[in-house]
């Protein structure tokens, strides 16, 4: 091994390698997804029945271990072992080599169509601006044995091993990743969650389709439909649906925050309006129209289009880095002083893991699925708020 950061129990320490009390820690589940888990970290304590836990640096021989201070605004992703998802080393390279120079200056190759009406590669300079302020460093960390043992005790939808691991000793060490902890802090921050999908049409939408992909897809599969949003009102902004699905957002938060109805009131205005200026004309809307651009440039053509298109691994690679950052999450956070009138927004893109080429043939039968089941156009009861609708009226 030469550099490291690990995690580790007591009992999995080296000989001579004793953590004093400020570097022990607790892990307690924050939220999972469909691949993914995700703890906190709080520093350990005599009171609670708790195993304590700490992290090390570990260099050649030498394991230093790290004051819980440096570690517990962070949290502990790790993946469940899932098929076709990756391991947590494989979503830091593959956001280091991959994701992350999206959010800066510089060139990416793209399949266009020239006038013979043939795919060829072209050169496209991405907009001279920095975004990586918008992403969230992503640090691996080596998980011990007895880790796993005991976040799989509060995560069972975490895989004791891989089918690819099919041979190895239960449970062996795992890779986890430390990222920013976006939650919010009661009586001084908000943060919302939002995906923001399919920003532009799909490029194999029919022409008369009268709801965009994302609003599609919550036809042909709703999800729960309280908390739903058509994407493309992130980036439009100015509707009153779309400053009451932030204020619904904030006051979720803000019940559970304030001490009284009163200081409820008093905030939640101030802080959805201090939002979605931020999403409307501020930073937030920069980078919504950068993801944007991104999701067009990578895939103008569609899944659909796949077997018409080459070269192949050019294809296939901007389809996995368009699919990737449709499927990403934005949080965003309002920092307050209550009774001060003073707030901070700011925003960071989490889930932007590279997808896997395992996915293609899925995302070509969702399509596929989508347009058999005329999902774009036909008819619906409910009112989803699609802005291409809207667009369709005016
Ligand atoms: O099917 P979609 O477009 O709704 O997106 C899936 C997401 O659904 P949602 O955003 O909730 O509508 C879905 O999210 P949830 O698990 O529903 O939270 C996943 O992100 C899925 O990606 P993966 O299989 O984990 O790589 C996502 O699948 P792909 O983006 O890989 O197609
Ligand atoms: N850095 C973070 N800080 C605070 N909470 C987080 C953080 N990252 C994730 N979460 C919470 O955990 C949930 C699941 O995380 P994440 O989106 O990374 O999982 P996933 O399995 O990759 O999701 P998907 O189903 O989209 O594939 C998020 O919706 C969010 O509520």
């Amino acid at each position: 091994m030469s550099e490291a950061r690990c995690c580790l129990s007591e009992s999995d320490a080296p000989k001579g390698v004793a953590p004093d009390g400020d570097a022990l820690v607790r892990f307690k589940y924050l939220n999972q997804g469909g691949a993914n888990v995700i703890f906190k970290i709080l520093p350990w304590s005599t009171a609670g029945a708790e195993q304590p836990f700490f992290f090390v640096d570990c260099k050649d021989d030498t394991f230093l271990p790290v004051h819980h201070g440096d570690i517990t605004s962070q949290v502990l992703r790790v993946d469940k072992g899932l098929d076709k998802t990756l391991r947590c080393d494989e979503v830091v390279s593959g956001f280091h080599d991959h994701v992350r120079p999206l959010f800066v200056p510089g060139k990416i190759s793209v399949i266009a169509i020239d006038s013979d009406g043939l795919p060829t590669v072209r050169s496209v300079a991405l907009p001279d601006l920095d975004f990586t302020k918008h992403l969230m460093k992503h640090q691996g960390i080596l998980l011990y044995p007895n880790v796993m043992v005991a976040l799989i005790s509060k995560a069972e939808t975490i895989l004791p091993k891989r089918k690819s691991d099919a041979n190895q000793p239960t449970p062996t060490n795992r890779w986890g990743i430390l990222l920013p902890d976006m939650s919010p802090a009661v009586g001084s921050s908000v943060t919302i969650e939002v995906k923001p999908k399919w920003l532009a049409q799909s490029p194999t939408a029919p022409l008369n389709a009268v709801r965009c992909r994302t609003c599609a897809m919550q036809v042909a599969k709703p999800k729960d439909p309280s908390n739903y949003i058509c994407p493309l009102r992130l980036l439009d902004g100015k509707s009153d649906t779309f400053f009451r699905w932030i204020l619904d957002r904030v006051k979720e938060q803000l019940v559970e925050h304030s001490e009284t109805l009163k200081q409820q009131q008093q905030e939640e205005t101030p802080i959805t309006s201090a939002i979605v200026e931020y999403l409307t004309r501020g930073d937030g809307n920069a980078l919504l129209h950068h993801l944007r651009l991104l999701q067009t440039l990578l895939d103008p053509q569609g899944v659909h289009l796949r077997s018409r298109m080459y070269p192949k691994p050019t294809f296939d690679h901007n389809l996995r880095l368009a699919m990737t950052v449709r499927d990403c999450s934005l949080y965003i956070t309002a920092q307050y002083a209550a009774g001060t009138g003073s707030i901070k927004v700011d925003s960071k893109l989490g889930d932007l893991d590279f997808k896997s080429a395992d996915k293609i043939d899925d995302w070509f039968s969702k399509e596929e699925a989508l347009l058999k089941e005329a999902a774009y156009t036909r008819g619906i009861d409910e009112d989803l708020g699609c802005l291409v609708a809207e667009q369709l009226v005016a």
